[in-house]
């Protein structure tokens, strides 16, 4: 099964009113905010260690951006508790420049040069490495002349990451820094981020759609759902809770009868099923023995499962039986 590449312990929440040396952890109580009749976050209770690689999933309109701006002091709470390092970090200078969240456009002056934006962040960040960050312009083959401007999506994309790897910030999240990157560049993007905290910990959440490409980067995984908090554990315990079976559709479904199914995809004469739930192990290694290939479930057919609307029918090609509560 996959493994958080890491090599780092897992570590608990720091707490205390400091930056620990390994990031700074999150925790929210009742967390909520409201754009007028539109419940964006409800009553959020959240816990995400310090040092750590956590994954935040969920769909369009989910929340996500909401909670990433509250924890950037972007935007005020609607109410609840949310403490970053110990702290409410909103309007607190200090906690405010150990926190770095990178989104789509929202990083850049884009009318001055790349060289221009890394020294203004340089001056505004403790932990900013600006050598470093010259180096990464030339790796991602930008222009540190070039203006964000008159960047190619991908390539303004490429300039954010730039300014949140460099930042090396406590608590650093990136919101669909993906979006434009071409395979190149989002696989140049997650190798530089995870040899980066091996380097130099500290607390990461990566926001993507493209759960297949940052899964193994991921230590803990929360799945936000219309606002409310849907599942938040360990990666490795959702790992260890969903495999796929593939094999000859008769002997697969034979295996499913006693499996909590949720995904089903057949290709020619081979039924492949994803399961969910608590596993019986020696199920699993008869079928392994009976020629059947067993391996570790996607998260993106989790993701898929959990957030499946009922009332939308079957768009994914899932067998949608299980029960979510099952899993969280
Ligand atoms: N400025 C705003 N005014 C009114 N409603 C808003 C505003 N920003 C977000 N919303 C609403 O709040 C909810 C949560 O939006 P949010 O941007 O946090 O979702 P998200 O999970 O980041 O979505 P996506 O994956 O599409 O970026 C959505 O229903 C959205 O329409």
């Amino acid at each position: 099964m996959t493994q958080p590449h890491t090599g780092r312990s897992q570590t608990g929440g720091s707490g205390g009113s400091g930056a620990d040396p390994s990031g700074l952890d999150v925790h929210t109580r009742d967390l909520s905010l409201r754009y007028g009749k539109t419940r964006a976050l409800d009553d959020l209770d959240l816990d995400l260690g310090a040092g750590r690689i956590h994954g935040l999933l969920g769909r369009n309109g989910a929340g996500k951006t909401t909670l990433l701006s509250i924890l950037a002091s972007l935007l005020p709470s609607g109410g609840g508790v949310v403490e970053v390092g110990g702290r409410d970090p909103f309007e607190d200078e200090e906690r405010m420049s150990q926190i770095s969240l990178i989104r789509e456009g929202g990083n850049t002056v884009g009318d001055e040069t790349l060289s221009w934006n890394l020294d203004l962040h340089a001056a505004i960040r403790p932990t900013f490495d600006r050598d470093w960050a010259g180096h990464l312009v030339t790796q991602f083959g930008l222009s540190p002349d070039a203006k964000p401007d008159k960047l190619s999506r991908g390539q303004r994309s490429a300039a954010n990451a730039i300014l949140g790897l460099a930042a090396r910030a406590p608590l650093t999240m990136f919101d669909e820094v993906h979006l434009g990157m071409d395979a190149p560049t989002r696989q140049l993007f997650t190798d530089l981020l995870i040899a980066d905290v091996v380097e130099h910990p500290r607390t990461i959440i990566l926001s993507s759609h493209l759960i297949s490409e940052i899964e193994h980067l991921l230590e803990t995984v929360t799945v936000l759902h219309h606002g409310r908090l849907l599942l938040s554990a360990e990666a490795d315990d959702v790992r260890r809770r969903g495999v796929t079976i593939t094999g000859p559709v008769a002997a697969v479904d034979a295996l499913g009868r006693q499996l909590s199914v949720v995904a089903m995809r057949d290709l020619g004469p081979t039924r492949q099923i994803t399961a969910y739930g608590e596993l019986d192990e020696r199920l699993l290694a008869d079928a392994e023995r009976a020629g059947l290939e067993v391996s570790a479930a996607p998260l993106q057919d989790l993701f898929i499962h959990l957030t499946a609307d009922p009332t939308a029918g079957n768009t994914s090609g899932n067998t949608a039986t299980s029960d979510p509560e099952a899993l969280s």
